[in-house]
C-alpha cells in the first residue's frame, strides 16, 4: 500500500488524509470515553524475560493463571526464541502447556524464526507474535540481522503461520528511539508497518522500547503511521523509563488507537535494550482507563492480587503506583 504523503501541518485543511487524521483525534477523543480498550498484558513474557535470577516455571504458570482471572482478554505468555539469547524463556514449552487456558482469552507467544513458530505450534499455540526493528541497530542485537534481512525472514514465518490458521500479531521495537542508534524517523516505522500488514498480522503493536517517547514523538509517529495504518489495527506498547507511558498512551488512544500493551506489576524490560525498565503497569492503566469512563474487562482487585504475587515473589515493590496504594485496602 502506498504511504500518502502531504506536507502540511496536520491541522486537517490541505487535504483529505489531513481531514481524516483530524477526524480521527476528535473521534479518538470522544471515542475513549465511552470505547472498550482491549489490554495485552504482557507481563509473563516481556515483564519476565529480563529478569536476571531464573524464576521457576510453576511460578510462571501461578502468575499466567492469576491474570487469566481477571477479565483480560489476551495474555501473551512465553516466547519460542533461542535459550542461549533469553534463557528465562527456555521453559516455554512447559509453561504453555500447563497454564489453565481460559476460554474466551488469547495467549500468544513470540517467535521470531520458522524453528520458534514449529515448536510452539507442537504445543497447540493459536496465536503468534513475531516482532522486528524500526531501527539497525537493536535489530542486530536483538535479532542478529538486519531490518530488511528481518522482514523477508518474518514474511515465512506469517505466511506459515497464517497456512496454519494461527492469528499473527507484529511487533515494531524502538518506534521512537534505539539505544543504538538513537532517535528513530517515523518513516522507518511505517516501512516496517506496511511490510507486516502486507505479510497478513491483524495487529501491529509499537514499541517504545526503551520509553524515551514524550507526547510530541509520540504524536509525531502515529500521525505518520496512520497514514498508512487504520486505528484500528494498532496497537500502543510503551516502556515507562522516563515516566512518559500514561502520557503516550494517552496521545495514542486521542489518535484513535484502542489497544493498548502493558505489564502487570510495570515488569519487563528487553535484555537486548540495556536500561530499559518495565512497560506501563497495567493496573495503573486500568486505573487511569476507568478513570476516563472506558470500558477494559478487567477487574482492578483481582489484577492487583496478581501483581503482588509476582512482586512478593521478586522480592522487590511493585512498579504500580496503584498497586502500592491500593494493596493494603483490598
Ligand atoms: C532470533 C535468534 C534465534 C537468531 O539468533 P542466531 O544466532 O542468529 O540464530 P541461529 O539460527 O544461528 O541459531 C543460533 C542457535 O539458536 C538456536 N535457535 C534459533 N532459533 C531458535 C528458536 N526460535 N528457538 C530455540 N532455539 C533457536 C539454533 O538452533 C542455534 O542453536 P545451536 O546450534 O547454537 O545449538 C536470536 O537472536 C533470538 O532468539 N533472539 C531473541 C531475542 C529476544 O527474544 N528478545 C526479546 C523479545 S523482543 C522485545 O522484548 C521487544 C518487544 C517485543 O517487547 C517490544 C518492545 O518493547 O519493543
Amino acid at each position: 500500500m502506498p504511504i500518502i504523503t502531504c506536507d502540511c501541518t496536520g491541522n486537517g485543511t490541505c487535504c483529505s488524509v489531513c481531514k481524516l487524521n483530524v477526524v480521527g483525534y476528535v473521534t479518538g477523543w470522544l471515542g475513549v470515553r465511552k470505547s472498550s480498550i482491549r489490554i495485552v498484558e504482557v507481563g509473563p513474557r516481556d515483564g519476565l524475560q529480563n529478569e536476571p535470577t531464573n524464576i521457576p516455571t510453576n511460578i510462571k504458570i501461578e502468575l499466567i493463571d492469576k491474570l487469566s482471572e481477571t477479565g483480560l482478554k489476551t495474555i501473551e505468555t512465553t516466547s519460542f526464541v533461542s535459550p542461549k539469547w533469553v534463557p528465562q524463556m527456555a521453559d516455554n514449552r512447559n509453561v504453555f502447556t500447563n497454564i489453565t487456558k481460559r476460554k474466551g482469552v488469547s495467549y500468544p507467544v513470540l517467535v521470531p524464526n520458522l524453528k520458534g513458530l514449529e515448536a510452539a505450534m507442537e504445543v497447540g499455540v493459536t496465536e503468534v507474535a513475531v516482532f522486528l526493528s524500526a531501527s539497525e541497530g537493536f535489530s542486530k542485537k536483538n535479532i542478529n540481522c538486519t531490518v530488511d534481512e528481518s522482514i523477508a525472514k518474518t514474511k515465512s514465518v506469517i505466511s506459515k503461520a497464517l497456512e496454519n490458521n494461527l492469528k499473527v500479531r507484529g511487533y515494531i521495537s524502538c518506534v521512537v528511539g534505539c539505544p543504538y542508534d538513537g532517535a528513530v524517523r517515523p518513516t522507518a516505522v511505517s516501512k516496517v508497518a506496511d511490510a507486516l500488514l502486507e505479510f497478513g498480522c491483524y495487529e501491529i503493536s509499537l514499541g517504545d522500547t526503551i520509553g524515551v517517547g514524550t507526547k510530541n514523538t509520540i504524536d509525531a509517529m502515529l500521525l505518520h503511521v496512520l497514514r498508512l495504518v487504520s486505528s484500528d489495527k494498532l496497537a500502543i506498547h510503551c516502556h515507562d523509563t522516563y515516566g512518559q507511558a500514561l502520557t503516550n498512551i494517552c496521545t495514542a488512544l486521542d489518535l484513535g488507537l484502542t489497544v493498548v500493551d502493558s505489564s502487570v506489576a510495570g515488569l519487563g524490560g528487553c535484555p537486548y535494550a540495556k536500561g530499559a525498565t518495565g512497560n506501563v503497569a497495567t493496573e495503573d492503566l486500568v486505573y487511569m482507563l476507568h478513570g476516563m469512563g472506558a470500558e477494559t474487562g478487567v477487574d482492578l482487585k483481582t489484577l492487583i492480587q496478581a501483581g503482588k504475587f509476582i512482586s512478593d515473589f521478586l522480592q522487590r515493590p511493585s512498579a504500580s503506583k496503584v498497586n502500592n496504594a491500593m494493596y493494603s485496602r483490598l
